[in-house]
């Protein structure tokens, strides 16, 4: 049978990455075949493309050329390693996907939801995921967590004004209108242990 694909979303500091950590293990010690990756990167040709993209010193990169990068990364670490594990009837998780593109490219930079759905078409043909996390939470909430996070980088697209990350916000809940029975939004604005438990109501039904 195939694996179930399964993304988790949201603006900066929502805490996917921390969540989706605590969920993966949760299901590891029970034994179901899981594989954890993000985007973009995930494999090393996916990893370059993304220092490419993030490097806090290009400034001019046209948005219509980010939309592409991230595109073309998410096609390679597809067909490298995502789509081969779901066929092995491995469970994958992904810490940003398509949702991201169409939040941060095609809303809050105004490329257009419809045109970035469409490049990424391109992309990943009918790999969608079975279930996507969004994270919900008040930007300012998130970038105040991240500058207070040690050791992590602030990236290029971190640097951008408030008003950016409160488009993506808003990008993100629009899709959520667009795609109910895909996209289940969790308040990221809770303890880390309610979010958990959140989390995991929301995945049981897919993954026992
Ligand atoms: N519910 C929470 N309450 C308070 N702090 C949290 C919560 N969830 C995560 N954090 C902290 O916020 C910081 C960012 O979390 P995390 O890296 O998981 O977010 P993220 O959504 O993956 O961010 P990004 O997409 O920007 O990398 C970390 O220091 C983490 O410990
Ligand atoms: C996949 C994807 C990502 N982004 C943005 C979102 C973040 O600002 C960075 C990735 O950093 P993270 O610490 O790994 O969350 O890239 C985007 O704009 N579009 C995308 O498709």
């Amino acid at each position: 049978m195939r694996g179930k694909f399964i993304t988790f979303e949201g603006p900066e500091g929502a805490g996917k990455t921390t969540i989706m950590e605590m969920v993966y293990n949760y299901y590891k010690q029970k034994e179901v075949q899981i594989l954890s990756t993000r985007e973009p990167g995930g494999i090393h040709i996916a990893e370059e493309i993304r220092k490419v993209i993030l490097n806090p010193d290009h400034t001019t990169m046209d948005g219509r050329t980010e939309a592409l990068l991230y595109a073309a990364a998410r096609r390679q670490h597809l067909v490298e390693k995502v789509v081969p594990a779901l066929e092995n009837g491995t469970t994958v998780f992904c810490d940003r996907f398509i949702d991201s593109s169409l939040a941060y490219q095609g809303f809050a930079r105004e490329l257009g939801i419809e045109e970035v759905f469409q490049i990424n078409q391109f992309a990943i043909g009918h790999t969608m995921p079975d279930l996507t996390i969004y994270f919900d939470l008040d930007p300012e909430v998130g970038l105040q967590r991240i500058n207070e996070t040690q050791g992590r980088e602030i990236n290029r697209l971190d640097l951008e004004k408030l008003d950016f990350h409160r488009k993506v916000r808003e990008g993100y809940l629009l899709l959520v209108e667009k795609f109910p029975s895909r996209i289940m939004k969790i308040n990221a604005d809770q303890s880390i242990e309610n979010v958990y438990k959140d989390v995991i109501n929301q995945l049981e039904a897919l993954l026992s």
